[in-house]
């Protein structure tokens, strides 16, 4: 069996992969790098698993993956945060002698202070940590990169910098998926490794454009005692103005039936795309 992962090896990908396989009873799993998020999702196939980031601590959620499950045939089966910690290498000695500096999207979001302290910097957007780490090893003078803290203690370049971060109490949560769709009616009989639970699913609405339209669907859960834990809208592309509404629902082994009952009663009023249920 495969786990497909942000690669190559030493991504944080890499190591909540890691974090979430010592958790888990797999076994005979064998890691499966690609250098792109949509490479890793393309490479799912059969029973193997995959893992996308899903949300930063500091920089939100990444809207790659939340588009990517709006419409994607997958089956959450659980999630892994962990802590992210950021450090800046350049093959310079003072930080004005840097021209150009490789950063992974989502870590450029995450280091915002530092990377507009350089405003005459070139910045080089890459799909990885480790990718951006490569890069700069491969490089010329005056690069610069922001790789994984962890990633700094094997190197010996002239300037070196902890914790470039925005704010060094920062994590972030991925997601580890299947590739099947999730059935509602046969993750209602799941049993559940743990008491706590956790629900991802988009709702979409036929329109908008009523009033009380978000209310109404927030009410299904309050009127079941259902706690929220997360919402976003994502427009749904086929018409402006036309959202999604990612929910994830948060509870206890006890509230399994209350739960897909209120999915079940959904279903008959708007289009619900259930993820997963899994256990926390
Ligand atoms: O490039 C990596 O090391 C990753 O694992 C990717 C990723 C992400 O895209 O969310 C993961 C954690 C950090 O927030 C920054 C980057």
């Amino acid at each position: 069996m495969k786990f497909s992962v942000l690669g190559p090896a030493g991504t944080f990908a890499d190591a909540a992969a890691k974090a979430y396989l010592k958790a888990q009873p797999f076994s005979d799993i064998s890691f499966d790098y690609h250098p792109t998020f949509d490479q890793v999702y393309q490479a799912v196939s059969g029973d193997d698993i995959g893992l996308l980031p899903l949300e930063n601590q500091l920089d939100g959620y990444v809207s790659a993956t939340l588009q990517r499950l709006q419409s994607a045939d997958v089956t959450e089966i659980g999630e892994m945060t962990i802590p992210v910690d950021f450090g800046l290498v350049a093959n310079v000695t003072e930080l004005n002698q840097i021209k150009r500096i490789y950063v992974q999207f989502k870590t450029e979001g995450q280091c915002q202070q530092l990377l507009t302290s350089m405003p005459d910097v070139q910045i080089i957007t890459t799909s990885s940590n480790m990718i951006s780490l490569e890069k700069f090893q491969n490089g010329e003078l005056g690069d610069a990169a922001i790789i994984p803290q962890s990633q700094m203690a094997d190197l010996s370049v002239p300037l070196m910098m902890n914790n470039v971060a925005d704010q060094d109490d920062n994590s972030t949560r991925f997601i580890i998926f299947k590739s099947q769709a999730a059935d509602l009616e046969a993750l209602s009989q799941q049993h559940l490794a743990t008491d706590q639970f956790k629900a991802p699913l988009f709702v979409t609405p036929s329109s908008n454009d009523h009033p009380g339209t978000l209310y109404d669907i927030l009410g299904y859960l309050a009127d079941n005692q259902l706690n929220l834990v997360t919402i976003m809208s994502l427009p749904v592309k086929t018409q402006l103005g036309v959202y999604s509404f990612y929910l994830e629902i948060s509870g206890t082994r006890e509230q399994q039936a209350v739960l897909f009952k209120t999915l079940r009663k959904m279903t008959a009023k708007y289009h619900v795309h259930l993820l997963g249920y899994y256990a926390v």
